[in-house]
Parts: C-alpha cells; structure tokens; sequence
C-alpha cells in the first residue's frame, strides 16, 4: 500500500504555532488551516488496535470526506474527535487544545454528531429539539425545521413516527440548536433512499459554506465524488491517502483509486 505523507505547512485556524509539536508524519493539506490534529494516535481494544498511528490535520472548512473498506476504523477515528472514545495512546488537538482538556459536555455541544440511524428521543420533534435547547423558543423551533427543508407542522408530530429521511433531518436539526462548530457525520445517509440522501447532501453542502465544517464519512463512492472537498482515506487503521479528489483520482494506489470512485483507474 502506499501512503502519502505531507508534511505539516501552515498554522491551525486558532491553534499557536508554538503550540504544535510538528512531525513529519503529521498528513496536511497545504492550502486549507487545519481545525482537528490527530498526533500518532492509537486506538481500538488494547490487544489489537483499530487505529495504528494516524497523525492527520483535518481542514477548517468544507467537507472532509472518509473514506476505507468496512472495518478499516473510520467510525473509531471519528468517535474519539468529540470523546465518545478515548485512545490508547497520542494526542488529539480541537482548536489547539486536547480534546481531554475540554469539559466534555462543552466538547460534545460544539463537536456535533450524526449518525447513520438517527437517534430519537420520545415525544414530539420539539420535545426532541428540547434536548439540544431547554429554553428553545417557538421562533427557533420553527426556523430550525425550516432550516432543514422540514414543514413547521411536524414540531407536534411524535418524532417516532418520521420517516428515516425526515428523522434524520429532525435530527440534524437537533444538533444543529448547540451553535455547533464541526459536525461529525458517521455515513448519515446509508439507510436512506436516493431522493433522501440527496436531500441531505444539498444540506450537508449549505451547512459546510454556512461556515459549519463537516467530516463525513461514507461507502457510497458516487456520494463522496459529489459532497468532498477534500478526502482522507483510511485503511486496514492506517492513512492511505489524503488531499483533494482530483489528486487522489492520481494516487499511485490502486485500490486508494477504487475507494474514491476514480473512474476506469482501477488496475
Ligand atoms: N470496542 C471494540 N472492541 C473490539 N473491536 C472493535 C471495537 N470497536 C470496533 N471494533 C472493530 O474494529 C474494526 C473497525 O471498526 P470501525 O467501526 O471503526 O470501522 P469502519 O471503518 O467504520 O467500518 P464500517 O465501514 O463497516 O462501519 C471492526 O472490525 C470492528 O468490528
């Protein structure tokens, strides 16, 4: 397999300089400041870790698309980024600082994730919405659902009964009322049909140029060649590649090149 290594070449959005142990094995794109850096994390069950020395910095703006062969640890990775896990061992940096170092209930409201199954509280959608937000207003209920494309009208409906696109809309809304500054996307669409997942790739793409980046992680090769902006792909817990599509549509790696969709490269 082969790896590309960048070097580290540019400040992170907030992070002091002085602040990063920089590493030749850190990966980074050259043009985008970066938001997370993962320093040669390990992570998984202590006898046999998932993760095997990732040291990555993830751009601060648009989407991050993850990309890697089922159980080559895209969801690990993704969960240690607002602490549903910790690892074994290296640091993880959010904003400059590690994440450990957060309150994590602080982390978690700024650090938003979503899910392939969308979590749904019982009650209503606004008793959902109360969750995120125990002094939502009516105005804000509204704009919330209006924000992603839902009709007004189902604040009263009990959330159990949406369908799967329009939970996982209720519940990207949800995540949306912590004033959020990253959204972290564990393949939100997968068990959605196609009109749906389109739906929520055209609000993936608002919310990222709205200034909320989005670090997504999908199988689907046509979806990640329309929502990437930059592609990090993961396999057997190592990085195989990381840069933009266009680049990694060129990477030496056969099988880097099926995992992004590069069409008739694959030898
Ligand atoms: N807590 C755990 N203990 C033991 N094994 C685990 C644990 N969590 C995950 N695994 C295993 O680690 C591997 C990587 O899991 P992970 O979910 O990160 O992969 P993934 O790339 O997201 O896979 P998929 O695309 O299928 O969702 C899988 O083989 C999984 O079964």
């Amino acid at each position: 397999m082969t790896s590309t290594r960048h070097p580290a070449a540019h400040a992170c959005c907030s992070t002091p300089e002085s602040d990063i142990d920089r590493d030749e094995r850190y990966v980074s794109l050259v043009t985008s400041p970066a938001m997370f850096e993962l320093r040669d994390v390990v992570a998984g069950p202590v006898d046999s870790p998932i993760l095997r020395g990732v040291s990555l910095s993830v751009p601060c703006d648009g989407i991050l698309a993850v990309a890697g062969p089922s159980g080559s640890g895209k969801s690990t990775m993704l969960r240690l980024l607002n602490r549903l896990d910790d690892p074994l061992s290296g640091d993880i940096l959010w904003e400059g600082r590690n994440v450990r170092d957060w309150d994590p209930s602080e982390l978690r409201r700024r650090v938003a994730m979503i899910f392939q199954k969308a979590p749904v509280f019982p009650g209503t959608v606004r008793d959902n919405f109360l969750v995120a937000d125990s002094d939502l207003t009516p105005e804000r209920a509204e704009h919330a659902l209006q924000h992603v494309g839902l009709d007004v009208e189902l604040l009263e409906r009990a959330a159990s009964n949406l369908s799967g696109g329009e939970a996982q809309r209720m519940s990207i809304a949800r995540a949306l009322l912590t004033s959020p500054s990253v959204l972290l996307a564990d393949e939100p669409t997968a068990s959605l049909d196609r009109a749906s997942r389109l739906t929520i790739e055209d609000l993936g793409r608002e919310i990222a140029d709205g200034g909320v980046p989005i670090v997504w992680i999908t199988h689907d090769t046509e979806q990640l060649r329309r929502i990437a902006d930059h592609v990090v792909v993961l396999i057997d817990g190592e990085i195989a590649a990381f840069g933009h599509l266009d680049e990694l549509d060129r990477h030496d790696d056969p099988i880097v090149r099926q995992l992004v969709g590069a069409g008739g490269s694959v030898e």
